[in-house]
């Protein structure tokens, strides 16, 4: 529990344009969502997409909010207080509100398109190696020292990520690793946040529906690089020195630059470089050191996933020998090329390939290994960057035998609208489009043959589907299983 501030207390060193009278009214806990406010909150009101936060401040009221922050004065009778724009503010009287904890253990952030989930699993490895009492925040929900929470979105908003930090802290966490993703960075999800590391992987086409344009999607990705200042010293940013984004970000950073990757002069370089069916094994060479490094995923996108990792690891003191033993040790991230083996004669892969880069990378990785067809299975999600479907469509026609387009949580779109624009990318190679993402994969199943590889992309560890605005169960992994028993392929899994 955050102990209890008065509101003239929160508001110290914070801009606002005016008050209302008694800020001396006592707050427990802070809320952006009437539904959710507990009595003694601060209900925050906030201009969204959808609707106007400030239109549920009665029922915020009325559920025990003791006072508000707003962008106009409302005519209720509690405590207000006027600022600019509430989503610049809410973060940094959250962190307050729940004691500042970002400055009471270790936050690395990890942002870019592709690989945040995946960097945070093995840092987070790395660190419970060290004998770490671990926080995760991601994709997939937190994790609190091994104990998991769900979550709705890879950065929660500004409230939560600080109950939650505020929860580790409690719980005796030292490190936490989050994913920063881009809208977080633009909503202000993240202000508040003190962190010690921020990490950069790539930046690649995604998102442009919220962003419009590449440059603004980079300025987004920036900001937390040029926020590492404050307190708590040193800092670091890690950052990718083969991505053409990286010029921008060193320059803009605020922390000292350690760089990593395989083609440019970088700090920390992945040499001899193997890729096999199983993994990637190479050697990192770095001042005047060497180290051998073997991670259990395949392609190329790993070796950069690892040594991002990596570095962290070495550049925050631990040794090097034991941080590659991590790396080794991790059996994989769910959904992150996970195979679904029932004793078939060939390869089921799920991956959470659900950009053109990212479809790119595990495409070509499944076509280097695969002796017979690859068969790619994917489709787009609805409401998100419609300028990717066809350059999706493009990436799996290239490098498959046979692409299946389908649906991925076509939300409030058409899905045979979606599939229509996925399809103008594709060429060149034989392909069917079946709208049932279920009759897709048994499809796939059906056709394939000893020595091929099926590649269930865009859902990973995705256990539904949305439709509307529904939510159905379905689960690549387990419908994979399904069809494969209805092909008489019992054994168990492995
Ligand atoms: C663009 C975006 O991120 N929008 C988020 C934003 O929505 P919004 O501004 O439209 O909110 P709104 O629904 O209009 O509501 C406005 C305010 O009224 C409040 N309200 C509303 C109804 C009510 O009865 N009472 C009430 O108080 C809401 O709590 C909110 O504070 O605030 C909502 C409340 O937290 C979020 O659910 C919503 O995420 C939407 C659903 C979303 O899909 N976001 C995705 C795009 C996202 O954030 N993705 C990133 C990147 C993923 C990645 O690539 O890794 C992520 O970090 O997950
Ligand atoms: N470094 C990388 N470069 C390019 N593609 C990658 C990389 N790492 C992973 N991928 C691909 O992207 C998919 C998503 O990986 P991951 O979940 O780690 O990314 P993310 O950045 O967390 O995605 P999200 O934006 O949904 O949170 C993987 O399933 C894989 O296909
Ligand atoms: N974090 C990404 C995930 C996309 C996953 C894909 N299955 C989809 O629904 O588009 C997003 O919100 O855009
Ligand atoms: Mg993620």
């Amino acid at each position: 529990m955050p102990t209890a501030k008065s509101l003239s207390e929160i508001l110290e060193g914070i801009e606002i344009i005016s008050s209302s009278a008694d800020i001396q009214v006592i707050v427990r806990g802070m809320s952006m969502d009437s539904r959710q406010v507990q009595p003694g909150d601060l209900y925050v009101c906030v201009p969204g997409f959808q609707v106007d936060g400030h239109d549920f401040a009665a029922a915020a009221i009325a559920s025990g909010a003791v006072a508000l922050v707003v962008e106009r004065f409302l005519p209720l009778d509690v405590p207000q207080v006027l600022v600019a724009n509430v989503r610049q503010v809410m973060g940094l009287l959250a962190s307050v509100v729940y004691d500042r904890p970002s400055e009471h253990l270790e936050l690395v952030g990890v942002t870019g398109t592709n690989g945040k989930t995946t960097i945070t699993y093995l840092i987070e490895k790395i660190a419970a190696k060290h004998g770490k009492k671990v926080g995760l925040i991601g994709t997939l929900g937190s994790r609190i020292d091994g104990r998991e929470l769900p979550g709705e979105r890879t950065t929660p908003e500004a409230i939560d990520v600080q109950k939650l930090l505020g929860e580790m802290v409690a719980e005796g966490v030292s490190l936490a690793v989050m994913e920063v993703s881009s809208h977080a960075l633009d909503l202000g999800r993240v202000a508040g946040c003190e962190f010690a590391a921020g990490i950069f992987t790539n930046l690649t086409q995604d998102h442009l529906d919220y962003h419009k344009t590449m440059e603004e999607y980079l300025n987004a990705k920036s900001r937390l690089f040029s926020n590492l200042k404050g307190k708590i010293q040193p800092k670091i940013s890690i950052l990718n020195g083969d991505d053409p984004a990286f010029s921008k970000l060193s320059q803009v950073s605020a922390a000292p630059v350690v760089s990593y990757g395989i083609y440019n002069s970088v700090d920390y370089r992945a040499e001899n470089v193997e890729v096999t069916t199983e993994g990637v094994r190479f050697r990192v060479r770095f001042r005047d050191e060497v180290q051998q490094i073997w991670y259990a995923t395949p392609g190329i996108f790993s070796v950069y996933n690892a040594l991002a990792a990596f570095v962290w690891g070495v550049e925050r003191g631990y040794d090097k020998a034991t941080v590659a033993e991590a790396l080794t040790e991790i059996s994989g991230v769910p959904g992150r090329f996970e195979s679904v083996r029932l004793g078939q004669p060939f390869q089921v892969i799920v991956d959470y390939a659900h950009t053109p880069d990212g479809l790119v990378n595990v495409v070509r990785t499944a076509r280097d290994f695969t002796k017979g067809k690859l068969i790619t299975v994917f489709g787009c999600g609805g409401d998100r960057d419609r300028g990717k479907r066809p350059l999706m469509g493009e990436a799996a026609s290239q490098w498959s035998d046979f692409v299946i387009v389908t649906s991925d949580n076509p939300r409030t779109e058409d899905p045979d609208q979606i599939i229509q624009e996925i399809l103008t990318g594709v060429s060149g190679v034989d392909y069917v489009a079946l709208r049932d993402r279920r009759e897709a994969v048994w499809s796939a199943c059906r056709m394939a043959k000893a020595g091929d590889t099926i590649l269930i992309a865009g859902k990973g560890h995705e256990t539904y589907q949305i439709f509307g605005t529904e939510v159905h169960p379905f689960d690549d992994r387990e419908v994979a299983r399904e069809a494969l028993r209805g092909l008489g392929y019992a054994q168990v899994d492995s």
